[in-house]
Order: structure tokens, then C-alpha cells, then sequence
């Protein structure tokens, strides 16, 4: 295992202190969140008794795989804590989110949970966000013209592709990688997308982590704001 790696499965096992018994779980996406399942999945063969609700289909297979049971919003409101990753963490706690393209799902879980716990590799910590391309969900239907309308707003814009074709969300829209240099104010700049037609949900997660746990090599830190 590389270090990064074993980084992201400390962190992700980390934050499993902050899961009790009865509980429902946001889980989110991605290699690190992917740790955390793994283990939750042994604590729940050991006897806890939580459920989760998924953030990608990613999740809902890795859920399957681990033996832990998926509950959904029609069952429940209530999320006691979520947990996922991020692709960049500042020093105000504000990330981008979105590598692995399950950013509006994240946010809606993230919102909704009472506690919201950042799992991170150091390498994802930074002072200032934007050297990682901000991810913006866009409906398909005039996507170009969204793009365009981003760009304005002094962004270049790179249409996520899969096997050359558009990567499809799990929500059916498009994403445009954006490159807005260094973002000076993160908040200003998700609402300026957020009022664009055709934007559906930007990567911007501003002022909603509770928590951030930080994997290193050889250990996984809770860190002080
Ligand atoms: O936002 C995400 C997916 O949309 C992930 O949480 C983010 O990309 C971090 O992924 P990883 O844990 O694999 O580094």
C-alpha cells in the first residue's frame, strides 16, 4: 500500500469514533471514504447496528460488498453524522469536492446531517482552494452555453469526459472542471454559479465541515480550526 493510501485508511477508520449504535450515517465518496466503509462494515459484523445512506452508486456497491445496510431519505430525514472525503480542505475548513463526480449527492447529505466529518489525506490540505479544478454540475441541455456563461465569470472550462464521451453524474447531468486560478472568495464565487442557469450544484463546500480528520503516513489527527 502506498502511503497515501494507508493516509486515506487511517484517516477514514478515524472518524468511525464519531459512529454509535442506532445511528444513520451519511456516507460519502471516494478511496478515502471507501476505508472507512470497509471497517464500519467489520464494526457492523461485530454487532453495530447503523444504516447509511449512499452518496453514489459507487457507495451503494461498496455498501453491498461490506454488509452495510442502506436506508434512503423516503425512510428518514435524519442523518446523525456523514462522512466523506474531499479533494481540497483550507485552512477555514472550506473544500472543493467533486473529483470522483458525486458532489450534488455529497451536499445534500452533508446538509442534512447534524455533524459533518471531512476524512482527508494530507495531501489534500491547502491554504488557499483552486490549484484542484473546481467541479460544476451542469444540466446536458445547453451545456455549452452554461460553459460559456462560467467562463464569464473568469473560469476556464474543461467538459469531464469518460472513454471520450461526457462523463454522466449519477443525477444524469454533465461536469465542467473549472480552472478559476487561486480562489480569493470561495463563498462569493459559488453563489455567482449557483445564479446561473443550467447550474445545478457547484464543488464548492463553504462553512459546512464540523470536523476534518487529516491522514498522514503513519497516523490520522483531528485538527483544530
Ligand atoms: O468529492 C469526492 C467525490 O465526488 C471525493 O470525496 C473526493 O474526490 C476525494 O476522493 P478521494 O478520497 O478518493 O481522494
Amino acid at each position: 500500500m502506498t502511503k497515501q493510501d494507508n493516509a486515506k485508511k487511517l484517516a477514514g477508520e478515524a472518524s468511525l469514533t464519531h459512529v454509535e449504535n442506532g445511528m444513520t450515517i451519511g456516507l460519502g465518496s471516494g478511496s478515502t471514504v471507501y476505508w472507512m466503509m470497509r471497517k464500519l462494515g467489520e464494526h457492523i459484523k461485530e454487532g453495530l447496528n447503523v444504516k447509511g445512506i449512499a452518496s453514489s452508486r459507487q457507495t451503494e456497491t461498496w455498501a453491498a460488498e461490506f454488509g452495510v445496510p442502506l436506508t434512503n431519505f423516503h425512510e428518514t430525514q435524519h442523518i446523525d453524522v456523514a462522512i466523506d472525503g474531499a479533494d481540497e480542505v483550507d485552512e477555514a475548513w472550506n473544500l472543493i469536492k467533486g473529483g470522483g463526480g458525486a458532489l450534488v449527492r455529497e451536499k445534500v447529505i452533508a446538509d442534512a446531517a447534524e455533524k459533518f466529518v471531512v476524512i482527508a489525506d494530507e495531501s489534500k490540505l491547502v491554504s488557499r482552494l483552486g490549484d484542484f479544478h473546481l467541479p460544476v454540475e451542469i444540466l446536458p441541455f445547453g451545456w455549452e452555453v452554461t460553459a460559456e456563461r462560467i467562463a464569464h465569470l473568469g473560469g476556464r472550462t474543461v467538459l469531464r469526459k469518460r472513454d471520450g464521451e461526457a462523463f454522466v453524474s449519477d443525477n444524469g447531468n454533465y461536469i465542467v472542471d473549472c480552472d478559476f486560478g487561486i480562489i480569493t472568495d470561495a463563498e462569493k464565487l459559488h453563489k455567482q454559479l449557483k445564479l446561473l442557469t443550467g447550474v445545478v450544484e457547484t464543488g464548492l463546500f463553504i462553512n459546512m465541515a464540523d470536523e476534518v480528520i487529516a491522514g498522514y503516513a503513519d497516523k490520522a489527527k483531528s485538527l483544530k480550526r
